[in-house]
């Protein structure tokens, strides 16, 4: 079942096209990771979803229905850009936000009582946020956002701002989120992110949708049969067809296709040539199919 289905949806500033005719289905559970360069029409199709801007055209169904301000309560948003009155105290301000959502004021009191706990925020819930640091803030934020337990969280670079210690609370917070059935969209430019959390992805570029599908098939479907092999030594033969040979550390390694060989044949050819100390295969990553589908959009 999908939780979000976007259907045709175009955006313009003036002349210029924010998105394009962008077909999208986010099914429910799992973590939907948004890429694209930047300008490319993220933050556009992001702030439609939450309905702080309209498209020019097109539909937007959450769990089947056409998006309605009703739904707001169903989203939890985490802007890049955050916002966070500076002179209201941490507690009240969450608290604030809660009962915007629709949460009384007893279950706000509880629940934000209940995430200052878990971030270790507590001692600073009496604090204005002017005066907390930008990671302590990036806190608040998140809490806010996710202080209603919305079904879909959208999170726009989530991890900015964070020291690597923070970065990986909000991580895991947000993969607990997932365990419970959330439904997370990430957009974000940290592609070693996307490799480890995202089950699918949708890239954009220049305001249309150039990529979809589960991650582990968009990395299948990019596999070209390339083996890496790495041998003892340098001062190793190298057959021609060899390429993107690199000496490190007393190994050289260099890639080489497979061609009509089998892994094993590979292999054994391969040792021919030395003592071999590596071979696998050279599956692309998500930033070289990223930037290999920027390029060719660029032709
Ligand atoms: N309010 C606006 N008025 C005019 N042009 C805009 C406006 N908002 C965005 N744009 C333009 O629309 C395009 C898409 O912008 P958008 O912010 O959606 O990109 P993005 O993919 O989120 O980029 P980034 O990764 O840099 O955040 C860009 O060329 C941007 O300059």
């Amino acid at each position: 079942m999908e939780i979000l289905k976007i259907d045709g949806l175009n955006k313009r500033y003036g002349d210029h096209a924010a998105l394009t005719d962008v077909d999208l289905v986010v099914p429910e559970g799992g973590v939907f990771g948004l890429l694209g360069p930047n300008g490319a029409g993220k933050t556009t199709l992001i702030r439609i979803i939450n309905q702080i801007i309209d498209g020019d055209s097109g539909s937007v169904y959450l769990k089947g229905e056409p998006l309605s301000p009703r739904h707001i309560k169903n989203i939890g948003y985490l802007p890049e850009e955050r916002g966070l009155y500076k002179r209201m105290k941490v507690r009240d301000q969450l608290i604030y936000f809660a009962r915007l959502k629709g949460l009384s004021g007893h279950e706000a009191r509880t629940k934000v009582g209940g995430w200052l706990k878990k971030l270790d925020i507590q001692a600073w819930s009496e604090k204005k946020i002017e005066d907390l640091s930008k990671g302590m803030a990036q806190k608040v934020q998140f809490i806010a956002t996710v202080i209603h337990d919305p079904e879909i969280l959208i999170l726009d670079e989530p991890f900015s701002g964070f020291d690597p210690v923070n970065a990986e609370i909000i991580k895991n917070e947000m993969l607990t989120l997932k365990e419970k059935g959330t439904t997370v969209m990430l957009s974000t430019h940290r592609m070693e992110s996307v490799e480890l959390l995202c089950d699918h992805i949708a890239m954009i570029n220049k305001s249309h949708k150039v990529l979809d599908g589960p991650l582990s098939q968009i990395k299948d479907q990019s596999r070209s049969n390339v083996f890496k092999v790495k041998f003892q030594g340098i001062d190793v033969n190298l057959p021609d067809r060899c390429f993107n040979s690199k000496i490190e550390y007393g190994i050289t390694s260099f890639d080489v296709k497979l061609e009509s060989a089998s892994p094993n044949d590979l292999l054994r050819e391969m040792m021919g040539y030395g003592e071999v100390v590596g071979f696998e295969e050279r599956i692309p990553t998500i930033e070289e199919i990223f930037i290999q589908k920027v390029k060719e959009n660029e032709q």
